[in-house]
């Protein structure tokens, strides 16, 4: 009997409300799931990240196979023992990486051959190799192997790798050999084109997944040709499964996401602004590098929840920026973070509440308003 499901809990529009129970805990969605690529949300301890409110954190198959490899964290006890982290981890499979990190990359039908960017040894990447990686590293959430490319592509680039990644999906599919402590999500690709997304969303559905992600996205295209195609593709997804925007975003991408149905979303984004002086609050993204803050005793946000984001002039955070001093990273790390969370919890009462489009509308008037 399957132990990780899904349940729709209310609905506001295109809006969903929901949680995936899990035997490592549940999580709330509409969900920020913060990224711990190598095994770490950077300048986070496991604690803090959970005492942003965050119930499940990313971690990156490309990189754990390189550096420690995906055996090793096995026999140390897998990722949760491996990072004291005992709640969910959802896991890429490693496709977008390689083709974004790795060099000496060559994609054929069985997989994809890579050199390492680390120290130039080489690996391969098949459907069969990931699922086996992402079991390993005892992941809770784990995806399919797939091709993502940037866009713009010509019609017939984005066709073939779709194509592909459907044929990848049913080869991980029975590679996945229908475990029942995990969820195997399938991922939806055909870059800009309605039609290729529609047949991908449908090819996927053939196969039948516990999830389906939205990739292909946030590649390099504009916000409203993103919200477009999710507009059209969302509706063409099963209610009763999750779904998975990848790599994505910016507070707006992801309150933009809620309203057209998406229910998970990732994004290096909080955890790498705040390591260069951005704090997201909400009033907008506050760039502490400005020598606008250097007598400023005010604490970023008097109102916050947040203490850090009471404790703090905003003198003292441009000191830490301009030094350069690791509490700087430490700091605006959890403050980003925990803006994150506190716009999709309030998200997710929005939702329940049914006033998810004014809640969307007073999000979007304080941000437009920005900084006091
Ligand atoms: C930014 N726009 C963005 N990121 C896409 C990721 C990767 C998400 C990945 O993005 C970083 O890897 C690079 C994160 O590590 C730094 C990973 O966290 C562990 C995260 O894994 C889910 C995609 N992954 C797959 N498998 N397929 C996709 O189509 C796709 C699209 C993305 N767009």
């Amino acid at each position: 009997m399957k132990q990780v499901t899904f349940t729709l809990s209310a609905t506001d529009g295109m809006a969903r409300r929901g949680r995936i129970d899990t035997p490592r805990g549940e999580i709330n969605t509409p969900a920020f799931m913060p990224v711990g690529t190598a095994g770490t949300v950077k300048a986070m301890y496991p604690e803090q990240v959970r005492d942003t409110g965050a119930d499940i954190l990313l971690g990156n198959t490309y990189h754990l196979m390189l550096r420690p490899g995906a055996e090793r964290v096995a026999s140390l006890g897998g990722l949760h023992t491996f990072m004291n982290w005992e709640r969910p981890i959802l896991t890429d499979s490693g496709g977008f990486q390689v083709m974004s990190l790795a060099k000496l990359r060559k994609l054929t039908e069985r997989g994809v051959t890579f050199k390492s960017h680390i120290d130039g040894s080489a690996y391969e990447l098949t459907p069969e190799r990931s699922i086996e990686i992402q079991t390993l590293l005892d992941s809770d959430i784990i995806m399919q192997l797939d091709e993502c490319i940037a866009l713009p592509a010509e019609r017939k680039e984005m066709e073939r790798a779709m194509e592909l990644s459907i044929r990848w999906a049913d080869r991980s599919k029975t590679a996945f050999n229908n475990q029942q402590n995990r969820m195997l999500f399938g991922i939806v690709q055909g870059g800009d084109d309605a039609e290729l997304r529609s047949r991908s969303a449908a090819g996927l559905q053939s196969i039948g997944f516990d999830g389906y992600s939205i990739g292909g996205l946030a590649v390099g295209e504009p916000q409203e040709v993103m919200f477009r195609v999710l507009s059209d593709i969302t509706p063409e997804l099963p209610a009763d499964k999750p779904r998975y925007l990848m790599g994505v975003g910016k507070p707006d991408d992801i309150l933009g996401g809620i309203e057209r149905g998406v229910d998970m979303f990732d994004c290096v984004h909080p955890t790498r602004a705040g390591r260069h002086g951005h704090a997201y609050t909400r009033f907008g993204v506050i760039n502490l590098k400005n020598a606008r803050h250097r007598d400023d005793h005010r604490p970023l946000d008097e109102a916050s929840p947040n203490p850090n984001c009471r404790r703090w002039s905003r003198a003292y955070l441009h000191h830490l920026v301009k030094t350069e001093e690791i509490l700087g990273a430490m700091v605006l790390s959890q403050i980003n973070l925990a803006y994150y969370q506190e716009l999709t919890a309030r998200a997710r009462a929005a939702i329940e509440a049914g006033r998810m489009t004014d809640f969307a509308a007073e999000t979007r008037a304080a941000w437009a308003a920005g900084d006091l």
